[in-house]
């Protein structure tokens, strides 16, 4: 059997954490902050951080390699004097972070004839979203259905449909966000994620490229309680399966048949590994659980890097962004970005373009040498045929990447709060926490952050004895609202055929 224990009996703690990234080491960090010293962080990666990784890329005029961010790149949302600050921010000072304020504006426009000025679109699109902000708050303070972002933008006039300028607009302004498109967002969830990061702390993105790495900050908290080999943080180690059927335990098994029996336990897998049916849970899911997992949508978010000869730089070395407008396909190598500028690495010869949801789930799948043809084709024609070949190519697989499946997750139209809960809520002792557990901040670093630790603290009371932090999370069994009444399946309504009929088969 694969729970039959390595040395006849599971490793005891109080709580296992399941998950060494943002949201596992809040939450261990909210333990040992309540003088819970009783627990076991556990990570199939080598490194603590989780989706905050990167890699060497590419090489300085000394040989050198540089760092660049695979997964999450900047803190988004800093904070104003006196008021709220992004958690993030605080580490990233705390840490001296490397990071520069990313300027949106500074942005060059083109399409498949070369540069071509678009930007006025921006403008445009942004109009519009002000009214799309009216419209969500109408819709969640008057209790009205939810519908997408794509609906809430037609409202607003904004109708790219076949004008692939608008198209790339809306690209830069959304999908580079979201991770999907405007179709297959919600209009109020999406207002909602936006503001509580942006208009809360602040709007300013800044971009993290320091040579620690941006998990550097995860891996400084980490080192605030665990001691330097502390035998409490076990990397390396794969997790197959959990059993929660017990009332007062939660035993976890790793792939070499070794486990541990919790009275707690925390579970912080991506979205994309709990959709993926990675792990064996036992017993299986309710129906309530599956549904909120199912629900929210795990996106996927592809840089891909290329450095030139720093000589050769081709591309305005005093913008950050070049925005390009495809004639055929949508969100075709979109939004590129230099890194070569002033206040990054200046001279590194080196840009990166970014792909999500289905140009993410192509590139991913095929070889660096096709992408590579293809990034090309597309840069020869922004920038003229005289230009060189990179001299490095990189980038990573995420939607494939079996501890993670995908990037970050996002909210469907249609998905309601009380679904999204049962995402989040806990089965016994077995408890959920991550971004996408988050309501508000999903997506964000911030929203790990704020879940682990709120798992990590109210674990911590209840096994001191504070029995009301005992108290299991909010779920629903059965989800109303936003529904259709089904009195008003009726011809009245154009419901002239039950499909709820069979003609005997
Ligand atoms: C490409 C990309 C760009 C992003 N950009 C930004 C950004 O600019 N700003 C921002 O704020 N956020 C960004 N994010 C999102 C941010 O990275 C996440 O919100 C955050 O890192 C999630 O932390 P987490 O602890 O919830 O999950 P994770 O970091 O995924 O931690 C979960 C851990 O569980 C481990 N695990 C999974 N399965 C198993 C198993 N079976 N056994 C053992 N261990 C397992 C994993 O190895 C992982 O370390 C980005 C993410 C990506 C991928």
């Amino acid at each position: 059997s694969p729970l039959l224990p390595r040395n006849g009996t599971c490793q005891k703690t109080s709580v296992v954490v399941l998950g060494a990234g943002m949201a596992g080491i809040t939450a261990a960090q909210a333990l040992s902050n309540a003088s819970m010293t009783d627990f076991l962080i556990v990570d199939v990666n080598s490194y603590v951080g989780g989706r905050v990784a990167h890699t060497t890329f590419g090489k300085d005029p000394y040989g050198n390699p540089y760092t660049v961010e695979l997964g999450a790149n900047w803190v988004q949302g800093l904070g104003t004097p006196g008021g709220p600050e992004n958690p993030i921010w605080t580490l990233a000072k705390k840490y001296n972070l490397t990071n520069t304020y990313s300027d949106y504006s500074s942005i060059l426009t083109y399409n498949e004839n070369g540069a071509l000025n678009y930007s006025y679109l921006l403008d445009d699109f942004e109009n519009a979203y002000s009214l799309v902000e009216e419209d969500a708050g109408m819709i969640l303070s008057q209790d009205y259905q939810d519908h997408s972002f794509r609906t809430g933008l037609s409202l607003a006039d904004w109708k790219p449909k076949k004008n692939m300028l608008q198209q790339a607009a809306e690209w830069w302004e959304f999908d580079w966000e979201y991770s999907y498109s405007p179709d297959l967002s919600s209009e109020t969830w999406a207002i909602v994620n936006y503001n509580t990061t942006f208009y809360q702390f602040s709007d300013a993105n800044n971009y993290v490229f320091d040579s620690r790495g941006f998990n550097t900050i995860i891996q400084g908290e980490a080192s605030t309680f665990l001691k330097p080999n502390d035998t409490r943080l076990m990397l390396n180690t794969n997790v197959t399966a959990i059993d929660y059927s017990a009332k007062d335990s939660v035993t976890v098994t790793m792939s070499d048949g070794s486990c541990i029996t919790a009275t707690y336990a925390i579970c912080t897998f991506s979205l994309g590994v709990l959709q993926n049916d990675v792990v064996e849970f036992t017993p299986a899911f309710p129906y309530w659980k599956q549904e909120g997992i199912e629900g929210m949508q795990m996106g996927t978010y592809t840089k891909i890097f290329l450095q030139f000869p720093p000589d050769q730089q081709f591309w305005d070395a005093d913008t950050q962004f070049f925005l390009y407008a495809d004639p055929i396909e949508r969100g075709w190598y979109p939004v590129w970005q230099s890194l070569s500028g002033p206040g990054f690495l200046p001279g590194s010869g080196i840009l990166f373009v970014t792909v999500v949801y289905s140009q993410s789930y192509r590139a991913e799948a095929q070889s660096d040498e096709v992408t590579k043809a293809e990034v090309m084709e597309v840069l020869r024609k922004m920038f003229g045929d005289d230009i060189p070949d990179p001299i490095d190519f990189m980038y990573p697989r995420w939607s494939t990447e079996p501890w993670a499946y995908g990037s970050y997750s996002n909210w469907p139209t249609g998905l309601s709060i009380e679904t999204h809960q049962n995402l989040r809520a806990n089965l016994g002792h077995l408890y959920f926490a991550g971004e996408a557990t988050s309501a508000e901040y999903y997506g964000f670093l911030q929203g790990a952050y704020y879940e682990g630790q709120y798992v990590g603290t109210k674990l911590a009371e209840c096994i001191k004895g504070n029995n009301t932090a005992c108290k299991d999370e909010a779920s629903y069994d059965v989800i109303r609202g936003c529904t259709t009444s089904s009195k008003n399946l009726s011809p009245e309504n154009g419901w002239d055929v039950t499909s709820f009929q069979t003609w005997g088969f």
